[in-house]
């Protein structure tokens, strides 16, 4: 990796910008395959899948049968892992559920909350580069626990460990899509594919993009999640191959993925850079790794102090603190997707299985965004109940400000309670 050694502050944004997509370029060619598939339905798919996937699509939708034979395909190690997954994540994201709880903000005024899932979700599992039947586990969990009646999953790969997730997780139709005519036709709805009210799930930049367009047609998303990436911050206390071998697992999502090391030691930075390219040759996935590497940056800082701010400016996607005293240094960090503390938390284990969700904002948005959890998949309904004492309570306060924004009728509803009970 390329050390930047003390750069100065008002180099960092360039410094930290993630390698560079012409968004308009990707826009003109996503929209077209929006189109398509709005107006040509299910033989548009047809005819995209021919194109982007090289597939002959007779059957748009797996069949229950295709769904029930997955988990005589899949050996007991990995199905064993992936109820151990399911488990966790399951735990983790139940604990997200709160009780309603009614608060009374004046004497007879109550107002309280109540969760409800969205109806019909989509869910996109990517599949063009790997297949990420674990995606299946991170989004279909808290859908199943939100109460969504109707989960629709698309993915392009046929790998029989999605189907089998899919089945785990109660998903209510499956359809072997992928790209941006995926998105399409869960946003827009086809003769096979039903329409939902909101999309989640990671993907490439056509699916990505794709997201971000039909968002603009009233089809709600869950954040925009792009190539994957990790920054790590390490100190001496590190281990130089826990840290390269972290780098690399990122890394190796593909060549837009985009990893950042950071340490105020010379010398750590050094021992990872031997290690990594060591490591790098013995990945099957060596050339994308490689590439991801290619365009990633080891950062030497002369502070911690200056490695928090960086990483905040940075906002990473995952952010591993291998350092001394790591709990105490995630208490200072303010933009991140999620933390990983110490030397035995690497960030696979989130990926998979620890209980946390991977789908995560990437590009810097986790300067504003969350990653996916039990409340992207629920409306809250604001409730109240007002009795006589509550009216009597409140009602002058709103005639007050009713009448300064010279809103009579407002008034008036208040006002015609209020002489009711003279
Ligand atoms: N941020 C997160 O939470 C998170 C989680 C998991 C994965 N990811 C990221 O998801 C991405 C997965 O990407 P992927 O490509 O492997 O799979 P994918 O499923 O997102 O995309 C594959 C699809 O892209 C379409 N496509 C391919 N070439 C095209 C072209 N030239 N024009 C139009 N469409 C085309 C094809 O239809 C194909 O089915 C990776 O970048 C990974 O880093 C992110
Ligand atoms: N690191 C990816 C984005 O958080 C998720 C993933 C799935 N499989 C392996 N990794
Ligand atoms: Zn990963």
């Amino acid at each position: 990796m390329n050390i930047i050694a003390f750069p100065n502050r008002t180099l960092w944004p360039a410094l930290l910008a993630r390698p560079v997509q012409d968004s308009n370029e990707i826009e003109q060619k996503v929209l077209p395959i929006l189109n398509q598939v709005k107006k040509q339905g299910d033989e548009g798919l047809r005819e995209l899948a021919r194109k982007f996937d090289k597939t002959e699509l007779t059957e748009l939708a797996f069949s229950d049968e295709e769904i029930q034979n997955a988990e005589s395909q899949l050996d007991d190690e990995l199905k064993n892992a992936i109820s151990q997954a399911y488990q966790n994540i399951y735990t983790f994201h139940k604990a997200q559920l709160q009780p309603v709880e009614k608060i009374e903000t004046m004497p007879g005024v109550t107002c309280w909350r109540k969760s409800v899932g969205i109806e019909k979700v989509g869910i996109y599992i990517p599949g063009g580069t790997a297949p990420l039947f674990s995606t299946v586990l991170m989004l279909g969990i808290p859908a199943q626990l939100a109460g969504c009646k109707e989960v629709v999953l698309c993915t392009p790969s046929n790998h029989p460990a999605i189907l089998y997730a899919a089945k785990l997780v109660g998903v209510t139709k499956a359809f072997r899509l992928g790209g941006a005519q995926a998105i399409a036709a869960m946003a827009y709805g086809t003769e096979s594919v039903p329409k939902v009210y909101k999309i989640f799930g990671p993907g490439n930049q056509y699916v990505t993009t794709a997201k971000m367009l039909v968002s603009k047609e009233g089809i709600a998303i869950d954040m925009p999640a792009g190539p994957s990436e990790v920054a790590v911050y390490a100190d001496d206390t590190a281990v130089p191959a826990f840290v390269a071998a972290d780098l690399l697992s990122q890394a190796e999502h593909g060549a837009d993925s985009q990893v950042l090391l950071v340490s105020t030691s010379k010398k750590f930075l050094a021992s990872v850079n031997l290690t990594l390219s060591s490591q790098l040759d013995k990945l099957p996935r060596r050339d994308l790794a490689a590439q991801s590497i290619e365009n990633s940056k080891a950062i030497l800082v002369e502070t911690p102090e200056e490695a928090i701010d960086l990483l905040n400016e940075y906002a990473a996607e995952h952010l591993i603190l291998s350092v001394e005293n790591a709990e105490a240094v995630s208490e200072k960090i303010i933009n991140a997707g999620s933390i990983f503390l110490g030397n035995y938390t690497p960030e696979s284990c989130g990926d998979y299985a620890s209980g946390t969700n991977h789908t995560l904002p990437t590009n810097g948005y986790a300067r504003a965004y969350s990653g996916v959890s039990v409340d992207s998949f629920v409306k809250k309904i604001t409730i109240q109940n007002i009795t006589v004492e509550g009216i009597k309570n409140i009602g002058p306060t709103v005639e007050a400000m009713a009448a300064a924004e010279s809103l009579d009728a407002h008034k008036r509803a208040v006002r015609i309670r209020l002489q009711s009970l003279l």
